[in-house]
């Protein structure tokens, strides 16, 4: 579990992070959304300890992590896994060496060991026959899993991903938040991700915080969400008609689940 206690930061003058406390579990797809300047990005860098912050606390697993020494903070450092926007892939080296490249810095295994470890992680993020591809021979959503499988190879407690959909379209983002949802659950990993996707929103959300202004203005599912009354909330996720209409479908279905589970039935079965 990630813990954040009254978390602020400010750069010169101008306060971007306002006492902000939340806890994340393990399990879950934890996502961070609000408008651009809200201060998600400084919020996660914060959490991963790239940048110090002015006053708080980060805690994961019940250990004050700010209140730590760069040495102490190290073991944490090697239990988080992290992707980046863009994927962040060295342009010279293949898929493989890619993934290898955390378990070349961090562990003492074998050739042969980390050789079967990245082919599990490259099996599990379903990424067949790009073992010796460069990065820019493959399409961007295979280079997501490339990141994923990274990010995932050193068996990371938390995993932190900022924006995972940029330059996707629509199909293969589902694709890349089915597989992050579905890795955090099959590793009870605690996954924060950063995003402006609302479909991210409506299909992964364990646990949604909601940024404004550098505060933490909301938090809930992705169940809750659809049922708020915070005006803030609903201005910035429920703009449009589209997503309105959105809402009041998803309003029905919650409704028709809730009637079919007193009645004893099954609600995906019956839909
Ligand atoms: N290193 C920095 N020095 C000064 N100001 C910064 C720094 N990093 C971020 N900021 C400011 O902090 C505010 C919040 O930025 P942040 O990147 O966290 O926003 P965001 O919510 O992630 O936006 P986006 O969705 O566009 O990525 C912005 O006003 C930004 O200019």
């Amino acid at each position: 579990m990630i813990e954040l206690k009254n978390i602020r930061k400010s750069f010169g003058e101008k306060e971007i992070l306002k006492d902000v406390s939340l806890k994340m579990e393990a399990g879950k797809t934890n996502l961070i959304i609000g408008a651009s300047g809200s201060g998600k990005t400084v919020l996660m860098k914060c959490m991963v300890g790239l940048m110090n912050v002015d006053s708080g606390q980060v805690i994961y697993n019940n250990e004050d992590f700010t209140a730590m020494t760069d040495k102490e903070k190290k073991p944490i450092r090697q239990e988080i896994g992290m992707l980046f926007q863009g994927s962040a892939l060295f342009d010279s080296m293949t898929v493989e060496q890619n993934v290898m490249f955390p378990l070349d810095m961090f562990s003492n295994k074998s050739y042969k060991e980390r050789k079967k470890r990245v082919q599990e992680v490259l099996d599990r993020v379903q990424l067949k026959d790009a073992n010796n591809k460069f990065p820019a021979e493959i399409s961007g959503g295979m280079k997501k899993r490339v990141g994923i499988a990274r990010a995932i190879v050193l068996n990371p407690k938390y995993l932190f991903v900022d924006e995972p959909n940029s330059g996707l379209d629509p199909q293969t983002s589902l694709v890349i938040d089915k597989l992050i949802k579905d890795i955090t659950v099959d590793f009870n990993i605690t996954t924060v991700v950063n995003t402006h996707d609302m479909n991210t929103v409506m299909e992964s959300g364990d646990h949604i915080i909601y940024m404004h202004q550098g505060k933490k203005q909301w938090e809930g599912s992705n169940e809750d969400i659809i049922f708020s009354e915070d005006k803030l909330l609903n201005d910035f996720i429920f703009a449009s008609e589209f997503f309105q209409d959105i809402k009041e479908m998803r309003k029905m279905e919650v409704f028709r689940d809730k009637a079919w589970r007193k009645k004893g039935g099954t609600p995906s079965s019956n839909s």
